[in-house]
């Protein structure tokens, strides 16, 4: 079948750069990527596929609505039969999360992608995944709502907003990040940032708005700069 994926119209010359999406929620951010690939301001790159580990991802609508649509795939730990509902046992748990990260490197890997965005994927990576990536070339970037080595994890908007109040945030300043993943998470090298300065009397809804604003241009821009590398890899061959 024809690869219909979202890609700008490139000159034929250029290879293009595969990119791979994973999200797990709205998609505000994959739909940052649409969009800038569709305009060029990710030149020469095809989205050619989005994996989503949560059923109700809106992700994965963006995907079907896009123009060509972008296949999806859902990957999920539990429906995939990797965990037991319910299992809590640690190390069983580890185990089921290997599997299930060894399982979804090679589902990705089918797909020859150049490089792996997460946009709001909300599962932590081990090994499993990351080594045959790594092996075999793979970039791996993720977008973090925080400056680098601050408010590693999940719910960073959210924990730099209530230092704030505290009058505990350094510089008053939060911001967002994109960065290269490695196994300890948000702790690989920065690809670019940017400052948010926190406002007195502002919501954190109100933050979390600005925030996202900044990451819908921060994620094209260093996506564009990951992509042309690769291509630029690529050329070489
Ligand atoms: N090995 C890595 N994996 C991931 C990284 C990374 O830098 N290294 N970045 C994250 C994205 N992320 C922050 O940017 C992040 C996402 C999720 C979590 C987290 O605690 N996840 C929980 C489950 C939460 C949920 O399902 O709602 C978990 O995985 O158990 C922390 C940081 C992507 N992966
Ligand atoms: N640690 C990772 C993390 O917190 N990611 C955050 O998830 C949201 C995804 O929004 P989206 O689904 O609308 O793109 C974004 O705010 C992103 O920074």
């Amino acid at each position: 079948m024809a690869d219909t994926t979202a890609s700008a119209a490139h000159d034929g010359a250029q290879p293009v750069c595969r990119i791979v999406v994973m999200a797990s929620g709205n998609g505000s951010n994959f739909q940052a990527l649409i969009d800038g690939v569709v305009d060029q301001r990710i030149p020469n790159a095809a989205i050619v596929r989005l994996f989503y580990n949560k059923a109700k991802a809106y992700a994965r609508e963006r995907a079907e609505k896009a123009v060509p649509t972008i296949p999806t795939e859902y990957f999920n730990l539990v429906s995939r039969g990797f965990l037991p509902k319910g299992e809590t046992d640690p190390q069983r748990t580890r185990d089921a999360r290997a599997a299930y990260d060894a399982a979804l490197a090679q589902e990705v890997l089918k797909h020859n992608p150049d490089l792996v965005v997460l946009a709001g994927w909300m599962h932590v990576f081990s090994a499993p995944f990351l080594r045959p990536l790594d092996a075999a070339g793979v970039k791996i970037i993720n977008l973090h709502p925080a400056l680098p080595g601050r408010y590693d994890g999940a719910h960073a908007i959210e924990r730099a907003f209530n230092d704030f109040k505290a009058g505990k945030l350094q510089n008053n300043t939060t911001g967002v990040m994109i960065h290269y993943v490695i196994e300890e998470v948000d702790r690989g090298q920065a690809i670019m940032t940017q400052e948010v300065q926190c406002r007195e009397g502002e919501t954190l809804e109100q933050l979390e708005g600005r925030i996202h604003g900044v990451e819908h241009k921060l994620i094209v821009e260093a996506t564009a700069k990951v992509a042309a590398e690769a291509v630029e890899r690529k050329s070489r061959r």
